[in-house]
């Protein structure tokens, strides 16, 4: 059987994309997706996305992480499959849709896709770290050099010492300006350092915002493949109308024989 694959990269965190819509894809197979994600045997990605049809939306995301197995939410991989949705004419300047943490709108504009994450109410603050779920787990950590940092080792530790089975995505931060930030981040189920990380990026700007290291309610923050915009109002001791605003782009597209 051939498959008919994308690939889509939002600020350098890439993507295997497949229309799902008439699920053909066996998306049991754990060891399939894994492997199509291998950079050395397979297309390379950090994670392979199912666009398939939804009752209450224009369409559902389906999101694995490079291991194989189902992910949390992924807020550039949020991003990329409102993009492909526009590409397969299911939407045209604006979606909603539904992932693995519930309904997200967005729109599609001159600055990339504007994706609407989940309002966030439990955070925890120790010093120096920030713990929040964006959709997905996020640690926090605010650090001096961040260019030199052993992202990989230094990740991985916090990732499997600190958070249990379950595990939590690992963001290293230092402050730039006001109200702009850097951040590389470890992502849990890629195992390794990637480019960028929506969720994280989102995690980031609420945590410095909670924090007071900025007052401001648009923050910038600068991944390793790119720049983001967070924007966000304070809810109490939480925050809603989360917005991650980026670029998504299609990169290439080829067939999966399996
Ligand atoms: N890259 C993603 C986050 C993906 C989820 C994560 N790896 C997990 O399962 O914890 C993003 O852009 O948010």
């Amino acid at each position: 059987m051939a498959i008919l694959f994308y690939k889509y990269q939002g600020t350098g965190n890439d993507f295997i994309m497949i229309d799902n819509r008439q699920s053909l894809f066996p998306k049991n197979n754990a060891k399939l997706v894994a492997s199509l994600c291998d950079r050395k045997f397979g297309i390379g990605a950090d994670g392979l996305i199912l666009l398939e049809n939804d009752d209450l939306s224009s369409f559902k995301m389906v999101y694995f992480n490079a291991d194989g197995n189902e992910g949390s939410m992924c807020g550039n991989g949020g991003r990329c499959t409102v993009a492909f949705a526009k590409y397969l004419g299911i939407v045209r300047d604006k979606a909603s849709f539904t992932a693995v943490d519930g309904l997200h709108a967005a729109l599609i504009g001159k600055k990339g896709i504007r994706l609407q994450m989940q309002a966030v109410s439990e955070i925890r603050i120790k010093p120096n770290v920030v713990f929040m779920d964006t959709g997905s787990p996020h640690h926090v950590q605010l650090v001096n050099n961040l260019a030199d940092l052993d992202v990989f080792g230094e990740g991985e530790k916090l990732r499997y010492g600190l958070y249990g089975k379950a595990g939590s995505n690992i963001n290293f931060v230092e402050q730039v300006e006001e109200a702009i930030f850097s951040v590389r981040t470890y992502e849990r189920g890629v195992e390794n350092e990637t480019l960028s990380c929506g969720t994280g990026v989102t995690a980031v700007a609420l945590a410095m915002h909670k924090i007071g290291k900025t007052k401001a309610n648009t923050v910038t923050v600068h991944t390793q493949g790119g720049t983001l915009q967070v924007e966000f109002e304070q809810d109490g001791d939480g925050y809603i109308n989360i917005h991650l605003i980026g670029p998504a782009k299609q990169v290439f597209k080829g067939e999966i024989s399996c």
